[in-house]
């Protein structure tokens, strides 16, 4: 079979793995069920096959992608691909050179590379076009296929940094699959956050072993994967995340959908934070839990309108974190995160930028210390969970709230004098090759809310913590017609109104957190966005 290389598909890519056969299957016949249903490409990786095996597995192999016409690629053995005339072959960082390779297969087949940093790119960029036909960008997720896994897994975030070392350095013909850990529950959630930061490149493909080969059915399993590969909506949560701007109309609406569903807003909060947030929960006429109790939250994330804020400051096992993420992604429940110290210590970064990994969050909340530092627009460590007290122009911070609304295609929130409130969800759009088609952060919705300095929020603990609540609390009480965005930007509208009004009424600290969570019930249950004294610019 002759391949025009730049024509190969590269969008569900199967990698077989003999060993984790169901019974009654056979390698065969699970590499049949694939190409039947939307496999686009094949690899034959065999870690413990002996030659003889291996050329006759291979043989067999090759006859069925030829009756689909799907290209077969080989890994590491390029004797065995040169001996059957395979279609192109897959080497890792510490198999065969690259330009052996291509000497010895020529330059018709294809080359995939593993790469798993920036630094790779540039080398197989340096080579040119001739040597490296794709690269298999991981290990994305943690794997039981690779047995004695080097690296961490990069998540999002490395494979992000791939994508952006690809634009760098020019290497425009190289296509790229995200590899490792790629299962239904991540798939689309990867497509739609692994995008260049200059917006023009997505992955070309997902490659998966397990999902197939150790399928009972895997037909019906292609069948699944191929459909939500294809999908190009990606709806995380059930309620609408078309771009909109916030009214008074809209955030009254909004208010009136929270009144009458009483979202339950389930709390993974800090000591200092649960009583408070609480009472803040219950003033929004909702319902809150603090809970911590593994065990049970995929009941609770399936009760009609719950939320989940999950809130670093003081932490629970990280076990339970990652349950509470997959529970509430599963049954597209809302997740708001609030990664309280981010930058304080490397234990937080470490603890944060996992769960970061883990998930899909509809809000992510920090103040402004902890936004810069997701941004990697300020490398300053926090001293604790407090916003330093550096003075931050309007510009810099609007620009680090799109740029971590951009990363993880989610609402970023940064707290302070005047807050920021960016949306990344794109409406919920995911693509594979052609990511955002060129659409940046700075090119995102954002807007800006103040009301005046009012330093007595800063002087109460938790208060951030506290707008959390108020967040989760609003994006959880959504209809399915509901809008997101609306539902953030009214939450810091109303706490930022909230605020002033209860620093008019209060006589120092302690009356001032008492003040606020009455003027949060009042304006709540007044529900007049219209007469709010915060007030709302479009940044961009
Ligand atoms: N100087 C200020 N003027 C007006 N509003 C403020 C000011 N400082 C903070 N706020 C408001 O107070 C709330 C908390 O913001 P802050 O940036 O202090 O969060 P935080 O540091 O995460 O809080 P914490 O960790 O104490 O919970 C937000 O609603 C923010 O808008
Ligand atoms: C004081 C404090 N310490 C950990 S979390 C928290 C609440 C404010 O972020
Ligand atoms: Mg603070």
């Amino acid at each position: 079979m002759v391949f025009a290389k730049e024509d190969v598909n590269y969008s569900l890519y199967l990698v077989t793995d003999s060993t984790m056969l169901p019974p009654g299957t056979t390698l065969y016949s699970q590499v049949e069920a694939g190409l039947k249903n939307g496999v686009t490409l094949v690899q034959i990786r065999e870690k413990d096959t002996e030659t003889g095996s291996f050329i006759e597995e291979a043989l067999d192999v090759q006859k069925i992608c030829k009756k689909y016409n799907v290209p077969l690629i080989i890994n590491d053995r390029i004797d065995v691909a040169m001996a059957i005339d395979a279609d192109g072959v897959h080497v890792g960082q510490q198999d065969m050179p690259i330009p052996m390779v291509r000497k010895l297969l020529g330059p018709s087949k294809i080359i995939g590379w593993s790469v798993g940093k920036p630094s790779e790119v540039e080398t197989l960029a340096k080579w040119g076009p001739d040597m490296v036909d794709y690269i298999g960008v991981g290990t994305l997720f943690p794997t039981l296929t690779k047995k004695n896994p080097k690296k961490s897994p990069m998540g999002p975030q490395g494979a992000i940094a791939v994508l952006d070392a690809l634009e760098e350095y020019k290497a425009s013909w190289c296509r790229t699959v995200g590899i490792g850990g790629l299962h239904p529950d991540n798939i689309q959630r990867v497509i739609s956050q692994c995008v260049a930061t200059n917006g023009k490149r997505s992955l070309d493909g997902i490659s998966l072993v397990s999902d197939i080969m150790a399928a009972p059915d895997a037909c019906a399993a292609t069948v699944r994967l191929r459909e939500m590969i294809d999908r190009t909506k990606y709806q995380f949560v059930d309620c609408e995340l078309n771009e909109s701007f916030p009214t008074a109309v809209s955030i009254k609406s909004v208010i009136s959908q929270v009144s009458s569903n009483r979202p339950l807003v389930q709390h993974v909060t800090n000591k200092v934070h649960q009583n408070f947030g609480a009472n803040v929960t219950l003033a929004l006429g909702s319902s809150p839990i603090m809970s911590e109790i593994q065990s049970e939250v995929s009941e609770l994330a399936r009760i009609p309108n719950a939320s989940l804020l999950l809130n670093t400051g003081s932490v629970a096992p990280i076990e339970m974190l990652k349950a509470a993420i997959n529970a509430y992604n599963e049954v597209n429940r809302p997740i708001t995160f609030d990664p309280v110290g981010y930058s304080a210590t490397e234990t937080r970064l470490c603890l944060n930028n996992t769960l970061l990994t883990y998930g899909q969050f509809a809000c992510i909340k920090g103040n402004s210390s902890e936004i810069l530092f997701l941004a990697k627009l300020n490398n300053d460590k926090m001293k604790g969970v407090d916003a330093g007290s550096g003075k931050n122009d309007d510009a810099l911070l609007a620009r680090a709230t799109q740029i971590v609304a951009f990363k993880y295609k989610t609402i970023a929130v940064c707290t302070g004098e005047h807050d920021f409130i960016a949306d990344g969800t794109f409406g919920g759009e995911c693509k594979l090759s052609s990511g955002t088609a060129g659409v940046t952060a700075e090119g995102l919705p954002c807007v800006m809310i103040e009301n005046g300095s009012i330093p007595i929020m800063g002087d109460i603990t938790a208060s951030g913590c506290s707008l959390g609540s108020t967040i989760a609390s609003f994006v959880g009480g959504l209809d399915p017609t509901g809008n997101l965005f609306d539902a953030v930007v009214g939450a810091v509208l109303l706490y930022k109104t909230a605020g002033k009004l209860a620093s008019t009424r209060c006589q120092g600290s302690g009356s001032f957190h008492v003040q606020l969570i009455d003027a949060l019930y009042q304006l709540f249950h007044e529900n007049k966005p219209e007469k709010w004294s915060a007030s709302l610019k479009k940044f961009n």
